[in-house]
């Protein structure tokens, strides 16, 4: 028997999460998104087997219903699910940066006898809509399901077995628990970002220059600085407590950095700098395919085809990519070619190969 899944709002998220579906056998993956060029993208570009224009009309025909909406307006299709006509076993979940105010709202979904199992991908991007979905962007990211407590373990275990369908690492968290541990290591950090191109765009005002002078390291520390504001905007206000505690834990936290640097304690800055890259090393390898850790940097000249020169050689000697982009670091070169492998082994072969045939200098940062 075909299950109907439902994937409402086909952005970066739905629309990765219904393309990845599309591989579960005898599944059948409809979309809805509010705006009419998202459906129309979502044909063209098969992010669905069929679009839907109606989702309430839809709902009673779906065995799964994920949204990939932007997590205020999650809690308004909940209010409205209450009147949809639905299918009496249908399962219900969420894609939501945020979990503790979405599982408040499904404990009323509950008291009517519709089953809510929150869940949320953690991998994405600072980039936002259906042209920015990949069917392997949640590829070995975990994929937190929140289920309240006595949860029909059945509907746990056949949600888990289609998810897994995003080759997602499943795992089961309690809501709160969730809040507060994405607060420590997503949310927060895209207030933190935001915040250094503020103190960025004030400084440029007296030093003009200051902005051609942001690398490497300032572009990578904000690149989730160029995030949907009001995405972002909802999943701060729903975890705004979180938020504010963990504000509070690194102003203490600064105060004492600000101490150290003007007594000009040498040595604790030092073990400050140490700890820190001590923490950061030993952290467990990146999620997501598009994150994976292995990158190449490739100091490439400027010439046309040059990039083509590359990857054709990598192709000759099926050497498989997972990513490919260049930065502009630095004034005197065209820029550094990064190119992401899946294992360790592929970026060395592609080392050798791009050292020893096109001559160009390679390193790993
Ligand atoms: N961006 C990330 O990195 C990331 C990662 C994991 C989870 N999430 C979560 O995934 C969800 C979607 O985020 P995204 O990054 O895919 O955003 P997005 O902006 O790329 O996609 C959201 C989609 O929802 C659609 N939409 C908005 N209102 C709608 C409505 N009323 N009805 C139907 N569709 C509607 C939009 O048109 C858009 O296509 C959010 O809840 C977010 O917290 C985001
Ligand atoms: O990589 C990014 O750009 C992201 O912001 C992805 C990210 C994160 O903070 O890590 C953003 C929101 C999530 O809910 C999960 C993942």
């Amino acid at each position: 028997m075909t299950r109907n899944v439902f994937v409402i709002g086909l952005g970066l998220i739905g629309g990765s999460v219904a393309m990845a579906l599309q591989k579960a056998p005898h599944t059948k993956v409809f979309g809805y998104d509010a705006h009419e060029q998202t459906r129309q993208l979502a044909d063209t570009l098969q992010v669905v087997h069929e679009v839907v224009k109606n989702p309430a009309e839809f709902a009673k025909e779906a065995d799964v219903i994920i949204f990939g909406t932007p997590v205020n307006i999650t809690l308004d299709f909940m209010d409205q699910l209450k009147s949809w006509e639905l299918k009496r076993n249908v399962i219900i979940t969420d894609t939501g940066s945020t979990k503790a105010k979405i599982m408040e709202k499904a404990l009323e979904l509950r008291q009517m006898g519709i089953t809510f199992i929150g869940g949320h991908p953690m991998a994405g991007s600072h980039k936002s809509g259906i042209t920015a979905a990949k069917p392997y962007l949640l590829e070995n990211a975990y994929y937190m399901l929140t289920p309240h407590e006595g949860e029909e373990l059945e509907k746990l275990a056949a949600l888990d077995d289609l998810l897994k369908f995003t080759l997602g690492k499943m795992v089961v968290v309690d809501a709160k628990v969730h809040d507060h541990m994405t607060a420590v290591v997503s949310h927060f950090p895209h207030i933190i970002a935001a915040s250094l191109v503020h103190q960025l765009n004030s400084e440029k005002k007296t030093y003009p220059m200051t902005s051609s002078l942001a690398a490497g390291g300032f572009r990578d520390i904000t690149r989730i600085a160029s995030s949907n504001p009001a995405l972002w905007r909802d999943i701060t206000m729903q975890n705004k407590q979180e938020l504010v505690d963990q504000l509070d834990n690194w102003l203490t936290e600064m105060q004492r950095v600000r101490n150290l640097l003007a007594e000009g304690d040498a040595k604790a800055i030092e073990n400050y700098f140490s700890e820190a890259r001590d923490v950061r090393d030993s952290l467990p390898v990146a999620n997501g395919a598009l994150y994976m850790p292995y990158d190449l940097y490739v100091d490439i000249p400027d010439y046309p085809g040059v990039i083509s020169e590359v990857t054709g050689l990598l192709a000759e000697n099926n050497i498989s990519i997972t990513n490919i982009r260049i930065v502009e670091t630095r004034v005197d070169v065209f820029g550094i070619l990064v190119i992401s492998f899946q294992t360790n082994e592929d970026r060395e072969r592609a080392a050798q190969c791009i050292e020893h045939k096109a001559k160009f200098d390679t390193y790993i940062s």
